[in-house]
This record gives structure tokens, C-alpha cells and sequence, in this order.
């Protein structure tokens, strides 16, 4: 049994998709295996996808891998609508997970991760059906005393899911309307954090830090434990220089998305002294953003700088002609300053004399550097964020990720290789 595998059920659900991609991009399971009716959408040489539309298999496919994963988490569930009625609900939403954890089990499976929901324990467990399928899940899972047992408990799972719910996004609207009052942490927590905690979970479980065997995880504990995941996981003398294989970028890599530049909050280059030029962060655009994890990316801007800016090199004098910088950007909410909406900000390695909002900008991302990270200072931050401009600066550099045109990026004064831009 490889001590850094995982498995993972549910992946193309909201909070399972998040468990994968998080895993996939930070983690370090290798390989990470998706058991599912359809492919998950993340993509990465890591990722051992198995897709069998007969979930009565699904126990005898996990036991015969080798090797036996470490951790298997199942974030499986459904609604009374898509299943059809509340006795298929139950077939997936107990019965589903009961074999998925007994075979779990069997596999020789350390620690099972079980995304379960906040009514499976109080007055509802006894009276609601839906919390009575997680209740059964969870005495299972204790049952089969799993060297850890971790039942994580969110309340409203905020996000968007794949087929986008009109309900859920009032409800979304709503619960973060709350976050103002300080009370969205104890009603609803966002798809991707209760995905981290769950992550940040099994490896404080593996430290010997886990409170207790059967670990179970409520509404409050949940942002709690993934703050700790920023906090905790990456120190910066454990941060690569360098990221990504010397042959270029892999799956999934690159991701492409454009946009006017719009307005933050102003506190990029007053605050911080490092300006980000924001995109708007659409969806309906480009459905990969969804899905991948919040963090810090890197990769090259294009910018259709209007005539009349100092920075518009003379050789692309025409209007609406591209100039190609390398950049190093951000996805997320800043937790920093706790921001509820997720924004897609781009500093450019570039020193403008002018501002260029609304110009329109391409970018091109090449590879995930870090996760996105509270901070106890404002200079640690900055630090961080210097480092990410090294980090993107050097892996840009080499050869295979355009080097080749290394001069023209530093002097921004030609389009980008085919092979990179596409
Ligand atoms: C490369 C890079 C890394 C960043 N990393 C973090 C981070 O780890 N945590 C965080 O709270 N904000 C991070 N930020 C976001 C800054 O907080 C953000 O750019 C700043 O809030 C400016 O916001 P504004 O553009 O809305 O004015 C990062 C930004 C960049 C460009
Ligand atoms: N190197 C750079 N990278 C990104 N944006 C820059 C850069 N230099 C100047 N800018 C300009 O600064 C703006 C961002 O300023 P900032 O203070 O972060 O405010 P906000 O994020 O609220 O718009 C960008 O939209 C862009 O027009």
C-alpha cells in the first residue's frame, strides 16, 4: 500500500470535484483514482480515472487496486429529483456509500473521508430521510473502525454546480449576505473550503494530530481546519523555485481565458505596492474556472494596448495588435481580506507607465504555483507574492515554456510562439 495514494468517489459533484482538483493540484497523493458513471473534469498525469457506468462495481474496483489507496474519500450523494424518488435517493446516498466504506475497508483503506451533512446528528437524524441516510453512513463508517474515521458536516454547500441551480443560487446570495454578519461560517461554507478541510483533515490525521479516531468535522470546524491548511502547508523554505517538467506544461494545462480589464478594489498597488489587473470571472465563459482550486497561477498576458499608451511597443503600432508579458496571477478570495467573492487578478512582470483598464487582455496559464494563503502582516504577504514573481520569472525561462522568445517577453514586443499560445 502506497502511503500517498488516494481514491476518490463522487469527483464530478460539487464538493468532490473540489476534492479532486485540490488534491490534484497541491497534494501529495500520487496516483489519485476517480471511480465514476462519467470522467471528472480535472485533468493531470496524476490522475487514474476509472469510469464504469455499473456503481455495483464500484466496491470491487476499489478493492482491486494496487495499490490499496491510503485515503478514499467519498463525497456520493444526490438529490430526491435527479434520483427519481427518495428510495433511489437512498440506494446511492446510504447504500452506495455503505459498500463504498466496507469495501474501503476490505482494500486495507487507513483513512475514510466521508462528506456527510449538518442534519445527520441533531433533531432531523431521527425525522428527516435525508439526514437519515447520512446518520447510516456515518454509524457504518464507525463501525468499521477505520485506523481514521473523518465525517465532515457542512451545512448549505455553497457553489456552483455543474448544471447550475437556480434555488442554490439564491440561497447563495442569501447565506453570503450573511458572511457580514459573521454567521456565514455556522450556516453554509463554500464548496472548495469544505474540500479543503476534508484534505487538511487526513493530513493532520496522518501528523497523529486527528482529535480522535472518529473524527467528525461540524459547520464551525470546517473553515477553521482549511485555515489551518493555509497556514500550515507551505512555509517558504519548503517552496520550489521552479515549477512544472523542464519538457513544458502538462495537463491540465493551458488554460485560456480574456476580458476587458475591470476595476478591483484599489488596493493592489496603494496597499500593496504590486497593481492587479482584474478579469471578471464568468462561468458561462470559461467552465474550468469553477473547478480548479483557488491559488496562484502563472503564465503570459496579452494585452491590446490602445495606440496612445507609452508601453505600446512601435513595432506593433496597429491598433488592437497583442503584446505578449509574462504574469503571475491570482484565483480566489483572498483570504488575506476575506473577500466572498472570487476574483481573477493578473500582475504583470512588467513595469507600466500607465494604467490600461479596459484594454482587452488574453492570458495564458501555464501551471499552479501555491495555494492562496491568510497572512499575520501585510509584508508577509507582499513577501509571498515577490517570491511568486521569481518563481513564475524562472520557470518561465526555460525553453520549453518560451524562452525561445525570453527577450521579445522582457521588451513585450512580439506575439508568442504557436506552440504555446495556440
Ligand atoms: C501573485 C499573487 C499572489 C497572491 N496571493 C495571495 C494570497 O496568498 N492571499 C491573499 O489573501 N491574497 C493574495 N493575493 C491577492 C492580493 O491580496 C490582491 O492582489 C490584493 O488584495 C489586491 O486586490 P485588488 O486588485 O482588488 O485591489 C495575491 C495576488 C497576487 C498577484
Ligand atoms: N504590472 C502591472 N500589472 C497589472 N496591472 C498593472 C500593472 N501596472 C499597472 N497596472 C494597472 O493597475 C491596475 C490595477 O491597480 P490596483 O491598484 O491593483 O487596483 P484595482 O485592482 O482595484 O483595479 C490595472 O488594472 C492596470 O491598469
Amino acid at each position: 500500500m502506497a502511503s500517498n495514494s488516494a481514491a476518490v468517489f463522487g469527483s464530478t459533484g460539487l464538493v468532490g470535484s473540489f476534492i479532486l482538483s485540490n488534491l490534484l493540484a497541491t497534494g501529495p497523493f500520487k496516483p489519485v483514482t476517480t471511480i465514476a458513471r462519467r470522467a471528472p473534469k480535472a485533468e493531470s498525469p496524476n490522475l487514474n480515472s476509472i469510469v464504469d457506468a455499473d456503481t455495483n462495481k464500484w466496491p470491487a474496483t476499489l478493492i482491486g487496486l494496487s495499490p490499496a489507496p491510503h485515503v478514499t474519500f467519498s463525497a456520493i450523494g444526490t438529490t430526491r429529483a435527479a434520483a427519481g424518488g427518495i428510495e433511489n435517493q437512498w440506494k446511492i446516498d446510504h447504500d452506495l456509500n455503505v459498500e463504498v466504506a466496507r469495501a474501503a475497508k476490505q482494500a486495507g483503506v487507513k483513512t475514510f473521508v466521508f462528506i456527510s451533512s449538518a442534519g445527520s446528528d441533531g433533531l432531523l437524524a431521527a425525522t428527516s430521510p435525508y439526514s437519515k441516510m447520512k446518520k447510516g453512513v456515518e454509524t457504518t463508517i464507525k463501525e468499521l473502525e477505520f485506523d481514521q474515521g473523518i465525517i465532515v458536516r457542512p451545512g448549505f454547500i455553497l457553489g456552483e454546480r455543474e448544471q447550475g441551480r437556480f434555488v442554490e443560487g439564491l440561497l447563495k446570495g442569501f447565506v453570503h449576505g450573511l458572511s457580514y454578519l459573521g454567521l456565514q461560517d455556522k450556516i453554509g461554507q463554500e464548496a472548495e473550503v469544505i474540500a479543503r478541510a476534508a484534505i487538511r483533515a487526513t493530513q493532520l490525521a496522518d501528523e497523529g494530530k486527528a482529535p480522535s479516531k472518529h473524527w467528525v468535522l461540524g459547520q464551525s470546524d470546517i473553515p477553521q481546519t482549511q485555515l489551518n491548511h493555509y497556514n500550515t502547508l507551505i512555509t517558504m523554505a519548503a517552496r520550489p523555485e521552479i515549477i512544472g517538467s523542464e519538457a513544458g506544461p502538462e495537463k491540465p494545462y493551458p488554460y485560456k481565458m480574456e476580458g476587458k480589464v475591470i476595476s478591483g478594489f484599489g488596493r493592489g498597488s496603494k496597499e500593496l505596492g504590486i497593481p492587479t489587473a482584474n478579469l471578471p470571472v464568468d462561468d458561462a465563459l470559461t467552465p474550468w474556472i469553477a473547478n480548479i482550486p483557488s491559488g496562484v497561477y502563472f503564465g503570459f498576458a496579452s494585452l491590446a494596448l490602445p495606440a496612445s499608451h507609452p508601453d505600446k511597443p512601435s513595432s506593433t503600432a496597429a491598433e488592437g495588435a497583442f503584446t505578449v508579458f509574462p504574469m503571475v496571477m491570482s484565483i480566489g478570495y483572498n483570504p488575506f481580506y476575506k473577500n466572498t467573492v472570487r476574483s481573477a487578478e493578473v500582475h504583470i512582470l512588467h513595469k507600466f507607465g500607465q494604467d490600461f483598464y479596459d484594454a482587452h487582455m488574453r492570458l495564458l496559464i501555464l501551471g499552479f504555483i501555491r495555494e492562496e494563503k491568510d497572512y499575520k502582516s501585510l509584508e508577509a504577504l507582499i513577501e509571498d507574492i515577490n517570491f511568486d514573481c521569481e518563481v513564475a520569472k524562472k520557470s518561465l525561462a526555460r525553453e520549453a515554456w518560451g524562452e525561445k522568445r525570453g527577450k521579445s517577453h522582457r521588451q513585450g514586443e512580439r506575439r508568442a510562439p504557436q506552440n504555446i499560445l495556440g
